[in-house]
């Protein structure tokens, strides 16, 4: 592994994931750095998805250690790893059927900062304070991710796939975290947009977030990423800068004959 700039703010040890007789991911380090854009690149089932799974709660490891902000973090469920601080978007868009783009974003909140059971039941006044700002901040970010505020109170669903995508990143920026995990944010969409999104991740790191996101277009992840690991076969094919990592004809031969 290469030494990170910023120190690191997640770190993976020894991961192993296997599923039933398929080793998934194999005994795998890699390390995300405070304020950095890391790509995670390889070709398709190089396990990728796994990881991001791994690194938000989703899957426990078969094997390794989850280190976040320095804090062990490998033991907690789903809900542990929000509320430290990690946060993030799905490679099929999930957002629920029935919610408004405003209650799509609040999810976010409930996520990491649930209210105690007792206030939200006697609704206190420090209760609607408290949602009262969580809404406000709701809009704040989808003003952020570029959303009109008329929109707020659409069904989220109803929304154009692009608009969705960045619902679903307000959501998770709802949360506050340290680190936003997006598994293949630009998936589907056309040029302008992808540089749009881009530009977006970029945003979000000026607020001081990291972020790991999982991208096939090579020239994106080139002028995007800070950092780049290359998985193949589960395992750690390359990691560092974009352009020397991209020029390594183990990552070249990867990628070559099978191209998506
Ligand atoms: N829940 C699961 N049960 C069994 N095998 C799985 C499961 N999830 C993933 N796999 C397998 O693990 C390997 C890695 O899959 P993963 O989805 O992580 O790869 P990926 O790099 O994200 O691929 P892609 O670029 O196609 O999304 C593949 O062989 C896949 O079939």
């Amino acid at each position: 592994m290469t030494e990170l700039k910023g120190g690191a703010l997640l770190e993976a040890r020894q991961v192993v994931v296997r599923f039933g007789g398929l080793e998934a991911v194999g005994g795998l380090d890699m390390a995300v750095a405070r304020g950095a854009i890391h790509g995670l690149i390889g070709p398709n089932g190089a396990g990728k998805t796994t990881v991001l799974n791994v690194l938000t709660g989703f899957i426990r490891p078969t094997a390794g250690r989850l280190v976040f902000d320095g804090e062990e973090i490998g033991g907690l469920n789903v809900n542990g790893f929000a509320r430290r601080g990690l946060a993030r978007t799905f490679q099929n868009i999930r957002l629920f059927g029935a919610m408004t783009v405003l209650e799509s974003v609040l999810v976010g909140a409930h996520q990491r900062f649930s209210a105690s059971a007792p206030a939200l039941i006697f609704g206190g006044r420090a209760a609607r304070t408290a949602e009262r700002a969580m809404i406000a901040r709701a809009h704040e970010l989808l003003d952020f991710v570029g959303l009109r505020h008329d929109i707020a109170d659409r069904v989220a669903t109803t929304l154009s796939y692009g608009h969705q995508r960045r619902v679903e990143i307000a959501r998770a920026l709802m949360s506050s975290p340290k680190l936003l995990l997006l598994d293949e944010p630009l998936a589907g969409m056309n040029a302008v947009e992808k540089q749009e999104i881009a530009e977006l991740v970029r945003q979000v790191r000026a607020q001081g977030i990291a972020v790991l996101l999982i991208e096939h277009d090579m020239q994106i992840v080139r002028s995007l990423c800070d950092h780049l690991t290359v998985l193949e076969y589960g395992k750690l094919l390359a990691d560092g800068a974009p352009e020397r990592v991209l020029s390594d004809p183990a990552v070249q031969a990867a990628y070559l004959g099978r191209a998506r």
